[in-house]
């Protein structure tokens, strides 16, 4: 027998029960009948299932950033997805390089794409940090990718025991049938240029006992992981390209790029104002890789060790006073690789080297410097060879006489024989004399009216004349880790 107060209570339990699930039915039909099917699946997707989702599956956040460095396992996700796609995805970003035989495509932030491994469903997300509508952070970096992948709870021990090695297996794959070199570029925008300059060593017109200096000493440095671990340095090495422009410096950053299959990354200092900025920034590169500071000389505020107000960076930012010297900024780039870089190059490239700071030239900072002269006789040789296909003809001695007496740019010459490309050789290369002769009487001329105009404005010397000028800048190279 109930009691009559557990009766009363029965009562108004059940009664409550019949008016809510009353007033479910009824704000279920108003709910039907008055809201758009647009409007009920927003409510769908953003509401409800992500409710009942909770409880049945689980996330997992692949970063791109793991501390300083770059999270391998992001990479192998973002190159095996790039092959995939759902019939909901809404943007891709697609590229190609000339290298490269297929088109690549990425996801763009906030897509999703739903893969199928071993009968499971996963539900892969691009997003970032910072949200996926900002486009930057405070700093004015761009926000952090991460990928997001939603599995089943059941399906986790799957998921980390094959997936994920099956992801690094297909993503190894891929790269491989897609080698290419890329040339990125470590500016703000992080915008990335495919690397397709065709600089070998081969089409390289330096002097040929400098081009197998440089080739051993790569060689030397892919080759010794182990004396850098042995000795405790970071494996990395340092080359300061010096020369007046249009001598090759940019060619042969591309060609020892190609020469090692590396990837390049220009840093643009002239952008970072804080060391937050530049820590984000040299993050993003990767191993094998050659971060390159051109014009150092030219750099705001880098340039001039004795004038402090020029040599500080300064924070543009008032709480985060952090200035930034040149020897910091090497610390500071060391500091990082030391922690988690393996196999760097750093390329500092200079038109003029006695500008530049005492920090950069003391010994042990940079392992190599490279003098990268005007065109020699040899170097007009490779020259012909590139533009004309000919190893020799008739005006190569006069041609190169008047190369031994003037001093003429790689580009120069390059420029002259382009110039020409729809005549025959013979023209080209008499073209070419003539350019000659007239930049040898220019010169001559200017000799002769005085020694202020002995200055040419563009440069224009004659080769006895800088000679003596640069009796110290004989150095092609001095290694500096000999073990
Ligand atoms: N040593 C060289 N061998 C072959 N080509 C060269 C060489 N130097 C210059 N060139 C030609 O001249 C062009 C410009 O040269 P490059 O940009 O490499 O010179 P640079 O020394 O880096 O000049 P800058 O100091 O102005 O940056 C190249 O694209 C190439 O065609």
């Amino acid at each position: 027998m109930v009691p009559p107060a557990a009766m009363v209570w029965l009562t108004s339990l059940m009664s409550m029960a019949a008016s809510t699930a009353g007033s479910a039915i009824f704000f279920g039909t108003i709910v039907r009948v008055f809201l758009p099917q647009s409007l009920r699946d927003y409510f769908d997707d953003a509401i409800f299932k992500p409710f009942f989702r909770s409880f049945s599956e689980t996330r997992i956040v692949v970063e791109k950033f793991e501390g300083y460095c770059v999270n391998h396992v992001f990479k192998d996700v973002e190159t095996y997805l790039s092959q995939k796609s759902s019939p909901s995805t809404r943007a891709f970003r697609a590229s190609k390089t000339r290298k490269n035989k297929y088109l690549t495509f990425n996801m763009d932030r906030g897509e999703v794409i739903v893969d199928k491994f071993q009968g499971m469903e996963l539900a892969w997300k691009r997003t970032c940090r910072y949200g996926s509508r900002k486009t930057t952070n405070a700093a004015g970096l761009p926000p952090l990718p991460l990928f997001v992948l939603s599995i089943k709870r059941k399906h986790r021990q799957k998921v980390l025991g094959s997936y994920f090695p099956y992801i690094r297996r297909e993503a190894e794959a891929l790269k491989a049938e897609r080698k290419g070199l890329k040339l990125r570029s470590a500016l703000r925008t992080q915008t990335r240029v495919d690397l397709d300059h065709p600089a070998t060593f081969d089409k390289l017109a330096i002097d040929p006992d400098l081009k197998n200096a440089i080739i051993a000493d790569l060689d030397r440095f892919v080759g010794r992981k182990e004396f850098y671990k042995r000795v405790g340095k970071t494996w990395k090495r340092g080359y300061l390209l010096y020369g007046p422009p249009g001598t090759g410096k940019s060619s042969l950053i591309a060609a020892i790029a190609n020469y090692l299959n590396y990837h390049i990354y220009d840093l643009e200092l002239s952008d970072i104002t804080r060391n937050s900025d530049l820590r984000d920034l040299i993050r993003t590169t990767s191993n094998r890789s050659i971060l390159v500071i051109e014009d150092i000389d030219c750099t705001s505020g880098l340039e001039d060790r004795g004038d402090q107000q020029k040599n500080i960076i300064k924070s543009s930012h008032r709480k985060n006073k952090s200035q930034l010297t040149l020897s910091g900024l090497l610390n500071f780039i060391d500091g990082l690789w030391s922690s988690c870089g393996d196999e760097r190059i750093i390329i500092f490239t200079t038109n003029y080297k006695e500008k530049l700071d005492p920090a950069l030239l003391r010994p042990g900072r940079m392992d190599m410097h490279i003098h990268m002269s005007y065109c020699t006789p040899a170097g007009f040789k490779i020259l012909a060879n590139n533009y004309l296909g000919i190893q020799d003809h008739r005006l190569f001695a006069d041609i190169e006489a008047l190369i031994r007496q003037v001093e003429v740019t790689p580009a120069q010459i390059a420029e002259e024989l382009m110039n020409y490309h729809t005549d025959k050789p013979d023209v080209c290369l008499a073209r070419l004399l003539e350019f000659l002769q007239r930049k040898k009487i220019e010169i001559e001329k200017a000799v002769s009216e005085g020694p202020e105009k002995e200055k040419v404005e563009n440069g224009n010397k004659t080769k006895s004349q800088t000679e003596t000028d640069s009796e110290t800048e004989t150095e092609t190279g001095t290694d500096k880790d000999s073990d």
